[in-house]
């Protein structure tokens, strides 16, 4: 026999579960619109604009398009229950919706953005009655573009978005259900070579050589790789090589990603890699020019309550959490590691109906495909769920804050 307040809470949880079945047509066809238009990160203009039209049909949302940034979006609904004046829990879903050059939408933003936007619905629906809630309960929806390239959570954390929004939840595509797996510290290191162009038979003594300058910082980053920690990664590419065989370069540039558990392995890495860099500058007498462009991007910080309360309401729709998640590695990164430093929240990877690898095509096509849509949903009702669960339940609100300040605290 349920209590009074586990009554309240499961009919809030079924109204939801209704609300995003009612809605299903709409919400794939909002993913499938979204992956059928792949658009690299900072250029989500489709996307964006198919996400604020999905929320502006509803009157009820007050929507602000190109939020902070070009391609992003907020959509914010309430506060509904208590008084004026009284201190609004801000209940935030995330949308992603970029997607990858070449291989469109391989890591499934696509479907991140249907889930945060019918965990979103979902909630709205569990809460539109609710005249006794503890606190009263606002919802945001942000559109967060750029993961894969620029971090745009990282942009939009430094405009301030975040500022007013209590929790957040969104959830990533992957080979498993997990309700939490370790995303790493990432930071790009972007090499630029600068020779003396010759003709490359008639006079090569005259040229200084930037691709040998390229080649051997890709050969001295591999050999070094041995001698990293098994828990560090490093890996790039030669973005330009040069522009034709009979002209020595005189100009290269490589791009590499540094990937560290912890803050300050990462600046051990970095200063490894740049002595690699340097060394092939003065092998062969080029200038060379080493640059960080985008921010880094920080390790995702667990949050045990938040996680327990996902497993339950997951495992209450039928889906498996193994206990060790096993066919991905948890060495990926994303932006929403940053969001986890200042907000309260989870990132759960879940299943697609694939065994296939993100950042290949076959994930691309699994993204795009009907099967998904039940893990899909499935997950957004997990994740609504778990926002009833805390937003009804001020002792479960306290404990994520503890975790939230712990899991900080375990950092420093
Ligand atoms: N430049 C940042 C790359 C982030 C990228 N993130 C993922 O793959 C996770 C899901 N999109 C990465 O390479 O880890």
């Amino acid at each position: 026999m349920l209590s009074g307040d586990m009554e309240k809470r499961q009919q809030m949880k079924d109204d939801l579960q209704r609300c995003i079945d009612a809605h299903k047509d709409e919400l794939h066809s909002l993913s499938r619109d979204i992956w059928s238009n792949p658009e690299l990160a900072g250029n989500e203009k489709h996307a964006h604009d198919r996400l604020v039209r999905f929320f502006s049909q509803d009157q009820t949302w007050t929507v602000q398009s190109h939020y902070k940034l070009p391609t992003a979006f907020k959509a914010s609904w309430g506060p509904v229950s208590g008084g004026v004046g009284d201190p609004v829990l801000n209940v935030g879903f995330l949308c992603e919706y970029d997607a990858l050059p070449g291989i469109g939408h391989a890591c499934g933003h696509n479907l991140i953005a249907e889930v945060g936007a019918a965990a979103a619905v979902g909630l709205k629906a569990a809460l539109e009655n609710q005249t006794e809630l503890p606190v009263p309960v606002k919802i945001t929806v942000l559109g967060t573009p750029a993961e894969e390239e620029l971090g745009g959570k990282i942009e939009l954390i430094n405009a301030g978005a975040f500022a007013d929004i209590d929790l957040v939840f969104m959830a990533h595509p992957a080979q498993q259900d997990a309700s939490f797996h370790p995303c790493i510290i990432i930071e790009e290191m972007l090499v630029k070579y600068y020779g003396k162009a010759s003709h490359a038979a008639a006079y090569p003594w005259e040229g200084v050589n930037a691709l040998d300058a390229a080649v051997l910082a890709y050969s001295n980053i591999s050999v070094l790789r041995q001698q990293l920690k098994p828990d560090w990664r490093i890996h790039g590419i030669i973005k330009h090589g040069g522009e034709k065989p009979n002209i020595i370069p005189a100009y290269t540039e490589l791009e590499f990603y540094l990937r560290t558990p912890l803050l300050k392995d990462l600046c051990d890495l970095k200063a490894k890699a740049e002595a690699c860099f340097r060394a092939a500058a003065g092998a062969t007498g080029c200038q060379v020019e080493i640059t960080s462009p985008t921010p880094t991007y920080y390790n995702i910080l667990p949050n045990a309550t938040l996680a327990s309360l996902y497993e339950s309401n997951g495992k209450a729709l039928g889906i498996h959490f193994p206990e060790q998640p096993t066919s991905f590695c948890g060495k990926r990164s994303t932006d929403f590691g940053n969001v986890s430093f200042i907000v309260p929240g989870i990132h759960p990877f879940f299943y697609i109906c694939t065994d296939a690898l993100n950042h290949t095509e076959e994930y691309t096509e699994a993204a795009g495909a009907e099967k998904a849509q039940l893990y899909t949903l499935r997950t957004a009702k997990a994740l609504s769920m778990t926002a009833v669960d805390v937003v009804c339940c001020p002792d479960l609100l306290k404990k994520v804050r503890d975790d939230f300040r712990l899991a900080k605290l375990k950092q420093k």
